[in-house]
């Protein structure tokens, strides 16, 4: 591996050219912010040297402080390993430096790499370069002086949705904004910077110190009034998340006592924040992300992904169309089959509502959406197949008919054709049973909206070659999305580490709990909604299938609650039929709806679960925990018996697939966090009380009494199914 270095070459015209080299995206490693410091001490000093230009190797300006820092400031607590980099650099050394410096931006510059581009006298930049500064979405805020001067150079509402959503803009979009000077082609991006730098030096071009700028500011009270209305917004888009509002307190410093002293304040808070639980649980979901590329067996193997050009879809449901929807989205030629032309016109259908919905939302422009679209072939029988690289089937959960459609396609399709299911709990072995191109089967799991929903848990079973999970991983990656590589197992291990999530809601709401308070409580915790609300989002029939499947893979933890036959009873279905815990109407928010508590009473009744006859007693924190120990619990098991690679994956496949929120850092992470003792004794106790749902397993038991994190490697005792 390269050792990361700063560089300095100066040139005949007397401009310095400080380079940073630390592949693979230049990240601000301490030992690059010394070398900084020191070529720009190096270079203010020389005779030789009148202006200076910053930039980055290997096409790339800087991906922001090293991120690896902030993990070790979680490891040990010493916040004294976050450099002061704020004034000593970026203002002393850089912006106060008797010398004109001018970044040349090429590829990326985020967070700090921004931050140092933000402290230099011009910016120069190649087309498309992204610029941006997600510090929030590790739970910080820009520590190099972001939150200064960003606003000063391109206005107090632009920079606050920058930073407040983590936007990043390109280039081209810079330059309209003034953040950019000149867009110019990467070849000239050096010619063109060292040339500015000289006309800085010369005066033939303005020099210019953005912490110094208030033209963009506006006056005190617009500028209020912009962070009320931030204010506001970040408390309901962000109501668990402490940088939010901070970020803002720091902008509202520096334009009311000015920009060195909003630098101050902000260097203060950047490294109050870094300890924080939400930090520590965003940098464990960064890295957490990044190493689900890595799975052993199949890509430190040396093989290659193959191209996958053209994809056959089964079935235009809601799974399907959203799957097919995002391989045209990533230029992938796309057959869609169906039955009938009625099912058929009906996926179509759902696919275009998808696109249009996408260019409604500004997400995608109308040329892409058009251009996607001429991606998709509807098709009623297999004659398409002959040359597809993959196939996804999407049917309902049908044993028989998944069998038939596998043995079908194993005819049809070419041998090199990879045969996925999107299949969310059916067994693969099962699903293959009748084919003889088992190392090809492989689980394809989408979360709905599959266009939407970043997660893809890539099923393997013992039998599914490496080449095939390798190749499944580049598509998903394609189509951007995160591939979490799992093993095969009833509900596979994100189904199956949430299903006690909802029965353990339905034993609290038997024990006579409100299900309204439920939703409100979990909802506060920090998932979008509640399981009841996710139960009538879902509709029933789903609640009815799944809860069936778990019942007869693990009957010793499963709670059979009458209340969702109630409600079909009663001609409820949730969000379909506008009719569930809660009342839909069109363009109004759902509603809680009170004629479903006699329901509830008759549920209560028929399981006569609850103490003494009479509702228990519980606080808001026990509701949360009796609902989510569980969930723990069953993640302890999937750890155990080795349906995933590590820990970490579970935590990213939580917050992608199941919404958990990111700044809790994930199911395991979070559970370490609350700790593994406390979350044995409880389920202990409630085993005591309310019955063998709660039964700690042998791994959390294990770990509890050694005092072990749960996330902590299992050992190579343990089976894996990878
Ligand atoms: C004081 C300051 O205000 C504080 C900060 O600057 S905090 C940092 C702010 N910057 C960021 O948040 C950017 C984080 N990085 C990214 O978003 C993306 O990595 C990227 C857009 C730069 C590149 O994406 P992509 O090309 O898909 O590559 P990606 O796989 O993500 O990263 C490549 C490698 O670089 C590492 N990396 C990326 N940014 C890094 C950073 N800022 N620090 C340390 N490592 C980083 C990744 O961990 C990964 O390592 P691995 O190969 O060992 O897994």
């Amino acid at each position: 591996m390269a050792v990361p270095r700063v560089t300095m070459d100066v040139g005949n015209d007397a401009v310095a050219v400080i380079t940073i080299h630390n592949p693979p995206v230049n990240a601000l490693a301490l030992p690059i912010l010394a070398g900084l410091k020191e070529k720009f001490l190096e270079a203010t000093r020389r005779d030789d040297v009148k202006a200076i230009v910053l930039t980055g190797g290997g096409g790339r300006f800087s991906g922001g402080f090293d991120i690896n820092v902030f993990q070790s400031v979680h490891k040990t607590g010493d916040r004294s390993r976050l450099p002061d980099v704020s004034v000593d650099l970026v203002v002393n050394t850089i912006e106060d430096a008797k010398k004109p410096v001018v970044a040349a931006v090429q590829g990326l510059a985020l967070g700090g790499g921004l931050e140092l581009a933000l402290g230099c006298h011009a910016r120069i930049a190649a087309p498309r370069a992204q610029l941006g500064l997600p510090e929030l979405t590790l739970g910080i805020i820009p520590g190099f002086g972001g939150t200064q001067r960003l606003p000063r150079l391109v206005g107090l509402p632009k920079a606050i949705e920058m930073m407040l959503f983590s936007k990043s803009i390109l280039s081209e979009e810079g330059k309209k904004l003034g953040l950019i000077d000149a867009i110019v082609s990467p070849e000239e991006l050096l010619k063109v910077s060292r040339q500015w730098a000289s006309d800085i030096a010369d005066r033939r071009k303005p020099w210019i110190s953005s912490l110094q700028r208030t033209d963009k500011l506006g006056s005190l009270s617009e500028a209020n009034e912009i962070i009320k209305v931030a204010r506001e917004q970040a408390k309901r888009t962000a109501p668990n998340m402490p940088q939010h509002q901070a970020c803002l307190d720091v902008i509202h410093e520096g334009i009311v006592h000015g920009g060195y002293s909003g630098v101050l304040k902000e260097s203060d808070v950047f490294k109050e924040l870094v300890l924080t639980d939400t930090s520590r649980g965003l940098v464990h979901v960064f890295f957490a992300q990044r190493a689900t590329s890595k799975v052993p067996n199949v890509t430190d193997t040396g093989l290659k992904p193959k191209p996958v050009k053209k994809v056959a879809v089964i079935g235009g449901g809601l799974m399907g169309s959203g799957i097919a929807t995002a391989l045209i989205l990533s230029n992938i030629y796309v057959v869609l089959k169906e039955i009938n032309t009625d099912f058929l016109s009906k996926g179509i259908k759902l696919i275009e509502v998808n696109v249009q919905g996408l260019v409604t939302r500004k997400k995608l422009t109308k040329d892409k959406a058009e251009k996607a679209l001429t991606l998709l072939k509807g098709v009623l029988d297999y004659s398409e197949f002959k040359d597809v690289d993959m196939v996804i089937e999407a049917v309902i959960e049908s044993i028989p008919l998944k069998q038939k459609i596998f043995s079908e396609i194993e005819k049809a399709c070419p041998p090199h054709c990879i045969l996925a299911s999107n299949t969310s709990t059916i067994d693969l072995n099962i699903i293959g049973e009748k084919t003889h191109s088992q190392d090809r089967i492989v689980g394809a799991h989408f979360f709905s909206p599959a266009h939407v929903m970043p997660l893809l848990e890539i099923v393997r079973t013992e039998k599914t070659s490496a080449q095939v999970v390798l190749d499944l991983m580049a598509v998903g990656k394609a189509i951007k999305k995160v591939p979490v590589v799992v093993g095969n197992c009833a509900g596979f291990a994100v189904n199956r580490t949430f299903f006690p999530y909802t029965q353990s809601a339905h034993i609290l709401v038997n024990l006579g709990v409100d299900v309204f308070r439920i939703d409100r409580l979990i909802s506060s915790f920090g998932l979008p909604m509640g399981p009841f609300q996710l139960q009538d989002l879902a509709g029933y029939g789903v609640a009815v299938a799944v809860s069936k499947i778990f019942a007869d893979a693990f009957p010793d933890r499963t709670f059979r609650s009458p209340l969702v036959h109630l409600l079909i009873k009663d001609g409820r279905n949730g969000k379909n039929n506008g009719k569930g815990y809660y009342i839909y109407q069109k363009g109004s928010k759902p509603k809680p709806d009170s004629s479903v508590l006699p329901i509830i009473e008759e549920a209560r009744r028929t399981t006569n679960i609850m103490p003494g006859g009479k509702p228990i007693t519980i606080t808001d924190k026990e509701v949360v925990e009796m609902i989510l120990f569980p969930v723990v619990n069953e993640a302890c098991r999937v750890l155990d018996e080795g349906f995933v690679v590590r820990a970490s994956d579970l935590d990213v496949a939580s917050v992608l697939g199941m919404s958990f929120p990111s700044y809790r850092g994930g199911i395991v992470f979070w559970a370490d966090t609350v700790g593994p003792k406390h979350i044995y004794t409880s389920l202990k106790k409630w085993t005591e009380v309310y019955g063998n749902f709660f039964k700690p397993s042998r791994f959390l038991e294990e770990r509890a009494t050694r005092g072990v994190p749960l996330s902590a490697p299992v050992s190579s005792t343990s089976k894996s199914r990878l």
